[in-house]
């Protein structure tokens, strides 16, 4: 019989282990400057000249960082709970203020990264915000490991970059296997910009 595998989140699932990373102190500056960078990527207007050394600058990052590329759950990206964002990339940069079986609270700005057209937020970008809180959301109401099988998200007006903003979601009712979340994203003043329905199935033996 195989050993079971302590990385694992339980027997029943192939999802890894969450734990929180203690990440070393340039950690932080170094995502600010990625964010950063991604925000220029997206927004310059240069020279041939001065691409081409943002190209063999990007080299040398890539060539520098390649060698310590890890294995989910062991670099302190997505994991460090004090950095916007838990430190990903991925993530847009929202900081958690309230994490309880009640609700789940967490503020951020969308920045030039995140733009759609006409001086706002893609689409698209709404749902990965929606469906990162429904995760924390399972996770502070205690629910067990489960998945994202469907999320709906209604735009009811547009969404400003570089703008404080709210996101709140709760369990709305629990169904056997079946967790039910509403969220709310907002303005600091209140004002409604999308709200959302998801459902969260818990997995069974073996899912991934
Ligand atoms: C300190 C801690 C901090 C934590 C921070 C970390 C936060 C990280 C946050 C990251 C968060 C990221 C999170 C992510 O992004 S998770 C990634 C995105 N999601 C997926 O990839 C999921 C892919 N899908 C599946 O794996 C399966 O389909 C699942 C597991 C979901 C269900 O397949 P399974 O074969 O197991 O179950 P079933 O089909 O028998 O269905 C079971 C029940 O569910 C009902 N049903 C199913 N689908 C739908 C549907 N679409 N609409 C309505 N109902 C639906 C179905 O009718 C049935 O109901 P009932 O007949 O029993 O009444």
């Amino acid at each position: 019989m195989s050993e079971p595998d302590s990385d694992k989140v339980d027997l029943r699932s192939e999802i890894p282990r969450f734990r929180p990373a203690a990440p070393p102190p340039s950690f932080g500056e170094f995502v600010e400057n990625m964010r950063r960078l991604q925000d220029l990527a997206v927004c310059v207007d240069a020279t041939d000249e001065v691409y081409q050394q943002a190209r063999d600058r990007a080299a040398e990052l890539v060539e520098l960082l390649a060698p310590y590329a890890a294995r989910e759950g062991k670099g302190p990206a997505n994991r460090s709970m004090d950095l916007p964002g838990r430190g990903s990339l991925l993530m847009p940069p929202f900081h958690v203020e309230k994490f309880d079986e009640e609700s789940v609270v967490a503020r951020g700005v969308l920045r030039r990264y995140h733009l759609g057209g006409g001086g706002v937020a893609h689409g698209g970008v709404l749902p990965l915000i929606f469906d990162d809180n429904f995760g924390n959301v399972v996770y502070a109401a205690k629910r067990p490991i489960s998945r994202t099988a469907y999320l709906h998200v209604n735009y009811r007006k547009v969404t400003p970059l570089d703008v404080p903003l709210i996101i709140e979601g709760k369990v709305d009712r629990v169904e056997g296997r079946k967790t039910f979340i509403t969220a709310r994203l907002t303005e600091e003043d209140g004002t409604l910009l999308a709200d959302g329905e998801g459902l969260m199935v818990q997995l069974l033996p073996g899912q991934p």
